[in-house]
């Protein structure tokens, strides 16, 4: 028996949600290009949940159904104001309001089909609520409800400021929220995947998740993208601070992919976006130090740039908070969580893969005395 270090290559599932194929992204088919430059995120989780686009009505019920239920419990919010805010990363945040969001739904156990479905769109709704409530509340500022008339990207700018975005504002996030929606069989998801192929409930799913997404190899890396820009002096600078950590065998956070050669399709999309709004916001320098590092790191590495290199400048010019960019990831990819652990109840087998023992073998037992 051998193994394949990061199971690189294996195809673990069969899914009908989103594919790569030659460096190719599509949701149920269609190019992430077309859904990008055309569709709200509403009907990007309506297409990945149903397998279909919404008609007019569709779309208008199943937005209002979003913001109906984005309301989250008191506890909830009080839970969060009991922190220690200075030192508790959002994301650790996250996953616990989430994981105690199961506690507060009644239906949390119950594992028929259209329990699970209404239990995803209560999660879908409220997830944005919980980040904005944490970042509100760690500025010493009271959480703000939704309003009906805002679609889904334009309520997380208004919970999170507190004032209603600008439209640039808005199409930019919600643009990176389509982008963020789905991604195969990544990390994040094979963990929500896994978790649930035991029977275990949704939240326990989506809890999981959120835990793998936060880490510095995966989702983590928007944030980290921010801190190395930031800690850049200028734009000359950008080169040999890159030289310095490839020297000191660092990895340069946003590069290299598991699954992309050529480069990322999300990826052109967000640089066009960190483009034009870092114009506009007066932080163009870190544009710019962004496509040096993107050159200098294809050329020397042959890496690409991934989603979460651009993302970082994005958010950074709507003004959000740098650890806020991690929790923004999973307010996106939770639409492609929910979609996957639907289709894993729909035909379940456990997941349980093998490993190859390289331990020691053959050893003689002795008594803790004699040792
Ligand atoms: C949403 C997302 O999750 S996208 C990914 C977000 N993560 C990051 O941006 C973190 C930086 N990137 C990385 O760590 C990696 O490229 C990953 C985790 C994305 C993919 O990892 P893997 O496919 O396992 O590649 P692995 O880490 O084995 O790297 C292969 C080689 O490329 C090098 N490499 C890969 N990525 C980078 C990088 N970002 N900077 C420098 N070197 C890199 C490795 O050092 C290794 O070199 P070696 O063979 O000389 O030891
Ligand atoms: O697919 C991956 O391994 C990581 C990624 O880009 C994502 O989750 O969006």
């Amino acid at each position: 028996m051998s193994s394949t270090k990061g199971l690189e290559g294996i195809t673990a599932t069969e899914s009908s949600i989103s594919s790569i194929i030659d460096d190719k992204l599509t949701y149920v088919g269609y190019d992430i290009d077309d859904l990008a430059n055309n569709s709200s995120f509403e009907e990007v989780i309506y297409l990945l949940w149903n397998q279909k686009l919404p008609n007019k009505d569709e779309l208008n019920q199943f937005k209002s159904d979003l913001i109906s239920n984005m309301d989250i419990p008191q506890e909830v919010v009080d839970h969060l104001k009991s922190y220690d805010l200075s030192t508790v990363h959002p994301m650790a945040a996250l996953r616990t309001a989430v994981s105690m969001l199961g506690i507060h739904d009644p239906e949390s156990d119950v594992m028929e089909d259209q329990a699970n479905k209404d239990k995803a769109l209560r999660i879908q709704a409220k997830m944005p609520t919980v980040v904005t409530a944490f970042a509100r509340i760690r500025n010493g500022e009271e959480p703000v409800s939704p309003k009906k008339e805002l679609s889904f990207a334009a309520n997380f700018l208004y919970m999170l400021n507190g004032k209603n975005p600008e439209n640039i504002e808005v199409e930019a996030f919600n643009k990176a929220l389509v982008l963020h929606a789905d991604h195969e069989l990544n990390a994040s998801t094979f963990t929500a995947r896994v978790c649930v192929a035991t029977l275990s409930d949704i939240y326990s799913g989506v809890t999981a998740a959120i835990g793998a997404l936060k880490g510095p190899l995966h989702g983590g890396a928007n944030e980290r993208v921010m801190k190395m820009l930031t800690e850049i002096d200028s734009v000359e600078d950008a080169i040999p601070a890159i030289e310095k950590k490839l020297e000191n065998k660092e990895k340069i956070m946003g590069m290299g992919h598991r699954v992309y050669q050529s480069g990322d399709p999300r990826a052109k999309h967000l640089k066009e976006m960190s483009r034009e709004l870092t114009k506009l916001t007066g932080h163009s320098k870190y544009y710019e130090m962004s496509i040096k590092i993107e050159d200098y790191i294809k050329e020397n590495k042959g890496l690409p740039a991934n989603v979460d290199f651009y993302s970082a400048s994005v958010y950074h010019s709507l003004g959000i908070d740098h650890d806020i960019f991690t929790p923004i990831f999973a307010v996106s990819r939770v639409s492609g969580w929910l979609a996957h652990i639907l289709e894993q109840y729909a035909d379940n087998r456990l997941i349980r893969p093998r490993a190859e023992y390289v331990g020691p073998k053959g050893q003689t037992y002795t008594p803790i005395d004699e040792r």
